[in-house]
């Protein structure tokens, strides 16, 4: 179907070195990214993870990929199935894959491949406070994070938890990539204001591709 508003191409927009916003490169794909989303819940249901702080997330998560982050009170881990079930987490599909790599390359990092896809769920409220990715045993290779569903303020900030942040707005189809120089910057998601989307309904999701082994 012709979309008037769903006719500009993906443009980019510098973060930082080495981080790079390519917005929209994601929209004309998130009907199959949002289904494929929903088929891997069907398996690995979202859940609201307790923080080692004890916690409970208000983002819920799943994974797929070789390899999923999980958090309970003994920390945060990577592990090749979902803790509570035992269940191994579903294969990543490969437009995931194409997805993350192409995003990568854009920004300068040709070489991405990704063992891990963390899938994020906001409800309106839910938010991210400042973290580093840094449970991957790989910093060399970028973080790839794909937004969909309702928009959010994305924090980007420096390598303290004090230092000052930059605020973008990320909406529907924008895409995230952080690497090289950037790769530990400290990153969070304000509170997600409530709405719905034509797509994704009354929910954010976000995608973060890593490579952790
Ligand atoms: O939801 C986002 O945009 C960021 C997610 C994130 O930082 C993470 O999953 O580690
Ligand atoms: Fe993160």
């Amino acid at each position: 179907m012709l979309d008037l508003f769903n006719d500009e191409a993906p443009w980019t927009e510098p973060l930082a070195e080495g981080a790079l916003i390519i917005r929209r490169l994601a929209r004309d794909r998130a009907e199959s990214l949002l289904a494929a989303i929903n088929e891997i819940a069907a398996g690995n249901p979202f859940e609201h993870r307790i923080t080692p702080g004890g916690h409970r997330m208000s983002v819920a998560m799943t994974n797929c990929g070789d390899l999923g982050w999980t958090s309970n009170a003994r920390g945060y881990q990577y592990s090749d199935r979902e803790p509570a079930s035992g269940k191994t987490w579903p294969p990543m599909p490969e437009h995931f894959r194409h997805l993350a790599i192409a995003a990568a390359e854009q920004a300068g990092f040709p070489r991405f491949n990704p063992d891990a896809c963390l899938i994020n769920r906001y409800e309106p409220g839910a938010k991210l406070t400042l973290h580093q990715d840094k449970d991957e045993k790989d910093f060399h290779q970028p973080i790839v994070s794909v937004s969909l569903g309702l928009p959010a303020v994305f924090l980007f900030g420096g390598f303290e938890r004090g230092d000052a942040t930059q605020r973008v707005l990320l909406e529907h189809g924008d895409v995230v990539v952080w690497g090289g120089p950037s790769r530990l910057r400290f990153h969070g998601i304000l509170p997600v204001k409530p709405g719905i989307h034509p797509l994704a309904g009354a929910f954010r999701y976000n995608l973060t591709f890593r490579r952790v082994r």
